[in-house]
């Protein structure tokens, strides 16, 4: 071993056991942390809102103390003035109250040159250190001197990323918190106060980003964690990401969904083509369903009441009123406004009939009148009711009379059975399902269809049964609930933490929501996320030119003008980090086939092995792919292998690979392996948005792509 050698060998020995005490250390904290936790937890009473509040507090805390036994120490940033501080995974106090944290929180604004201090901007700090552990073991020490005087580089912490990226994907997505690049940091870090598009092309790390980003938030502005963020991914497996990297956050504050599942107890199950979901994810539905809901209030008209045995009537022109005075309201509001003022009128209405009969007992028919309300006291008790009883009639009602009146006008049943008739309450399911199975009422609100659009958007009406909707629908549906209101007042939901309430209502408002693959976002579908958010806190990622919606939009501009007009940010993530340099090399014609004006973004690294392509007839297509994603297993056995494939040879390439990934283009979105096999290329590219979904499929590898062409 030369002397050099030597010397490292000794400092990383020297380094690891100096950090595997400070890490020592800080395991002893996090365990003393957490038993007190339990303890508090035992000894809490959450007899009222003080204590149930704490207790949520205290368990929030326990999940995050538990959750960071992975990786509780990553890394340390020394300053000139030779201090030095630790970064984990979350913050652990000092047990000397005024003392400096023992690990400082990486979401802390302290923590933040760990991210950012470069050689030519040092900010103060001396030398960054990426602390690599192996349970509660320190196994790797790299230092970064941020000395201005040495060579600068855009990457920071460079030989822990490269580490990070070259290992062999298990098929799970990791916590980049020790190693995230400044233009990641400046995104997850950003103010939450206007909505933030990111554009990012493949592997920039725009998943990496989001997640981030909500523990950020949640970790700075704590007000967050009340009303909870809401997290909208493409897919299951996108959503099981959140458990890997948020673990503790997605038990409380986090709600985590895909589009298809944001209306709790709505299931999207009918199939629908490109074109009925291109058609259904247009901007103008939103004005058209707004006035169809309001079309079916009721029109005035006089409303009559049999009240214990009486008819009594409220004229027309108090309907209008009535009507009237409801607007500016949901349907359901309206409606429970215009109910309200009904109770009131119709006990006007019993008022009139017996001042009526008072007035005529006046005019000397005592008797008859003392036979008509005792035998209507008889029958129903309106004579307690009203204070009067045929044998007492003094022609005099209390306010507390009257009160009671109202109240049992407001309890009888005959009463609401007239006026849910008059004023029907609705659900959005069928009220959706009638309109669509109805010609004249989509051609009456929705004249820019075409006939043949019409035609295609029409269905019968009998599918109105919960559940039966396809997903295009699903926007459409809350559209309309949106405009119908909650039929019953606001109900309180029920659960602990802030994710379980959240998640069980629709009309949830959440403090902040973040979008992946944003790109793939209907107008309609922007409208149903931003009624979940008024306050457009939002952060956006996708990559424009990886759209395979059929929706018309090709750029950001198009995408989110429905939900923010020109009222948002965009930033950009120019690097990518998972796929190889000498892979990246192929994209640029095919991101210029697919239309995009965008760069493919710049690869960080070389894998070491040139793409490769073999040719195969029809005839020995399935066989020569089986034997490269054999030889490709082979080779990166302990890491993964997908194969990607036009949607029409994927049941054939399923049945002869029943081991592997075997995908379309479109279901490989966000996802990535060791080595891809793209079978039929060419195929891909004739498929709706083929170019889009080819430029998805190359950019899947972290290592190696093979590519099997069909020969002519
Ligand atoms: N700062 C980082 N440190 C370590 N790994 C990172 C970092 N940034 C990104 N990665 C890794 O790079 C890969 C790509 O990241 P991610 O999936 O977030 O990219 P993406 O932009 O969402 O990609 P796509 O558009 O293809 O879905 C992942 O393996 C991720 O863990």
């Amino acid at each position: 071993m030369s002397a050099r050698l030597e010397h490292d060998a000794d400092n990383q020995h020297d380094a690891i056991a100096q950090e595997q005490k400070a890490v020592d250390a800080a395991y002893a904290r996090r365990d003393e942390l957490l038993t007190q936790a339990n303890q508090q937890l035992a000894d809490i009473l959450a007899d009222d809102e003080v204590g149930v509040a704490r207790l949520a507090s205290v368990r929030r805390w326990r999940a995050e103390l538990e959750h960071a036994e992975r990786g509780l120490v990553f890394g340390r940033l020394d300053s000139l003035d030779g201090s030095t501080r630790r970064l984990g995974r979350i913050g652990l106090p000092d047990p000397v109250e005024d003392n400096e944290p023992l690990v400082l929180d990486w979401r802390a604004r302290a923590a933040r040159a760990f991210y950012t201090a470069t050689p030519l901007d040092p900010q103060g700090y001396a030398r960054r250190r990426h602390i690599r552990l192996d349970g509660r073991d320190v196994i790797r020490v790299d230092d970064e001197p941020l000395d201005p005087s040495l060579p600068g580089t855009d990457l920071v912490g460079e030989g822990a990323l490269l580490a990070a990226l070259s290992a062999r994907r298990t098929g799970t997505m990791g916590t980049a918190i020790a190693t995230l690049q400044r233009e990641q940091d400046d995104i997850v870090r950003a103010p939450a106060n206007q909505p933030l598009v990111v554009q990012g092309g493949p592997g920039t790390g725009k998943t990496v980003v989001a997640l981030h980003r909500v523990a950020y938030l949640l970790f700075d502005q704590p007000e967050l964690a009340r009303q909870g963020v809401l997290v909208i991914g493409p897919s299951r497996r996108f959503l099981d990401y959140i458990a890997q990297v948020l673990p503790a956050l997605g038990e409380t504050s986090v709600v985590a969904m895909t589009l298809d599942t944001l209306i709790p107890g709505v299931e999207t199950r009918l199939p629908e083509t490109r074109e009925v979901a291109e058609i259904k994810g247009r901007d103008a539905w939103q004005p058209a369903l707004t006035a169809y809901v309001r079309s079916l209030r009721p029109q005035p008209a006089p409303l009559t009441v049999a009240i214990d045995g009486e008819q009594v009537t409220v004229d027309g022109d108090r309907v209008q009123r009535a009507i009237d005075a409801s607007a500016g309201r949901d349907y359901h509001a309206a409606r429970r406004r215009f109910i309200d003022t009904m109770h009131d009128a119709l006990t006007d209405g019993v008022i009139a009939l017996h001042d009526q009969l008072v007035a005529s007992m006046e005019e000397g028919f005592e008797d008859i009148l003392a036979g008509v309300d005792a035998g209507l006291a008889r029958a129903d008790n309106r004579g307690v009711l009203l204070g009067v009883s045929g044998g007492e009639v003094d022609g005099s009602l209390t306010d507390a009379d009257i009160e009671r009146l109202r109240t049992r006008i407001a309890d009888d049943t005959v009463v609401a059975g007239a006026l849910e008739k008059f004023w029907p309450t609705l659900d959005a399911e069928t009220t959706l399902s009638r309109l669509l199975g109805d010609c004249g009422l989509l051609t009456h609100f929705m004249p820019w269809l075409t006939d043949g659009e019409r035609n295609q958007v029409l269905r019968a009406p009998d599918l109105d049964t919960k559940g039966q909707v396809a997903p295009s629908d699903l926007p459409l549906l809350d559209a309309i609930a949106d405009a119908l209101g909650e039929a019953h007042g606001s109900n309180d939901a029920q659960g602990e933490f802030v994710a379980h309430r959240a998640a069980d209502r629709r009309d949830w408002v959440y403090g902040h929501v973040v979008i992946d693959e944003a790109q793939e976002l209907s107008a309609m579908q922007w409208h149903m996320v931003g009624r979940r958010v008024p306050s457009r806190s939002v952060t956006a990622v996708g990559d424009i030119d990886q759209a395979e919606t059929p929706h018309r939009h090709t750029t950001w501009e198009q995408a989110v003008s429905v939900a923010f007009g020109d009222r948002w940010r965009r930033a950009d993530l120019t690097i990518c980090y998972r796929t190889p340099r000498e892979v990246m090399a192929l994209t640029p014609p095919v991101l210029k086939a697919a239309g995009s004006h965008n760069h493919p973004p710049r690869a960080m690294r070389d894998s070491g092995y040139q793409p490769w392509e073999v040719s195969a007839t029809e005839e020995v297509l399935i066989a020569t792919t089986a034997r490269l994603a054999a030889e490709l297993t082979e080779r990166w056995a302990g890491g993964t292998v997908g194969v990607i494939a036009p949607s029409d040879r994927l049941t054939a390439l399923r049945s002869e690979l029943p081991a592997l990934p075997v995908l379309a283009a479109t279901e490989a979105k966000g996802l990535e392996w060791d080595a891809t096999l793209v079978v039929d290329p060419g195929g891909i590219c004739r498929e709706p948005r083929g170019w889009n979904g080819l430029y998805v499929a190359l950019t899947r590898c972290t290592q190696e792509l093979g590519q099997v062409l069909l020969a002519p």
